[in-house]
């Protein structure tokens, strides 16, 4: 491994960079290690980031726990860190908590300087971004405020009635996790979700998953869409300590 990421030195700049400012050599070390056309080209100065989509109950953080583990990204979901922020006592909790016992959406500006702040605290340089965005709104916010765009969109495609069986067995003491709620979480999810699917299907970032089947099954379908990219995901995100500064 050492040697690999030597061997690859010279393809970089000695430019100041900053945390989020590594886009130009990483497209080099992108081209030395793989020619595949279908392979996604990293934005300039941004992290890598994969977008995490699907109805209440597809099976995104149980996926995300998965590609976590066999590719080294961070999980940052948008759901855990809006209850976390409930459960702080913040000013926007008691907000935040009944929006969500009402399967409505948080506005953008919260959820975004949550996931905003949660990246940048973070060493590493690949994400997966769940249940994010929900809505064009959400992502037009992202757009902006982090000023990038996603590498990967995954869309668990799941069926309304296992999503509701999943749900209302899960078990987690989650405010959300009844019949009413999850009635207008799908409600919600039909009408803001898919303008955002299918600008993401239009721009060939979006990556639609069957969610039907056993965990490992699922993850199956997941894997060859990292695999390509483990090199660039090994070497370049975070980037490395030897040649990258
Ligand atoms: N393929 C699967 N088959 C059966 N059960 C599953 C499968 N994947 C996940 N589950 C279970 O379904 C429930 C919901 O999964 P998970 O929490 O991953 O969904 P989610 O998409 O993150 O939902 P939410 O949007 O509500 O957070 C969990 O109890 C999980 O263990
Ligand atoms: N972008 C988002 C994500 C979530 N919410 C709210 O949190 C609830 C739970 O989200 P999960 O991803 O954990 O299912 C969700 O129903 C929304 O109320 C949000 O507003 N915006
Ligand atoms: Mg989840």
């Amino acid at each position: 491994m050492w040697r690999r990421v030597a061997s690859v030195s010279h393809l970089f700049s000695h430019s100041k960079s900053t945390k989020f400012n590594q886009g130009a050599s990483t497209f080099k070390i992108w081209e030395t290690f793989t020619s595949e056309s279908e392979i996604p080209t990293p934005s300039k100065g941004s992290p890598f980031i994969t977008f995490v989509l699907g109805g209440p109950g597809s099976g995104k953080g149980t996926q995300c726990a998965k590609i976590v583990e066999a590719f080294g990204f961070t999980h940052v979901s948008a759901g855990d860190l809006l209850r976390r922020e409930i459960a702080s006592g913040s000013a926007y909790g008691s907000v935040i908590l009944s929006t969500i016992r009402e399967g409505k959406i948080v506005p953008s500006q919260v959820t975004v300087e949550l996931i905003q702040k949660e990246m940048e605290s973070n060493d590493n340089y690949k994400f997966l971004i769940d249940g994010f965005p929900r809505s064009e709104e959400n992502r037009k916010a992202f757009e902006q405020t982090i000023g990038a765009e996603p590498d990967v969109v995954l869309f668990f495609d799941c069926p309304e009635q296992e999503m509701v069986k999943r749900v209302l067995n899960r078990n987690q003491g989650r405010v959300d996790d009844n019949i009413d709620t999850i009635k207008k979480r799908l409600e919600i999810f039909d009408e803001l979700n898919w303008p955002v699917i299918n600008y993401y299907s239009q721009r060939g970032k979006l990556h639609k998953i069957n969610a039907v089947g056993t965990v490992d099954e699922i993850f199956e379908k997941v894997r060859p869409i990292f695999a390509p990219l483990r090199y660039i995901l090994l070497f370049c995100y975070p980037v490395c300590s030897i040649c990258c500064h």
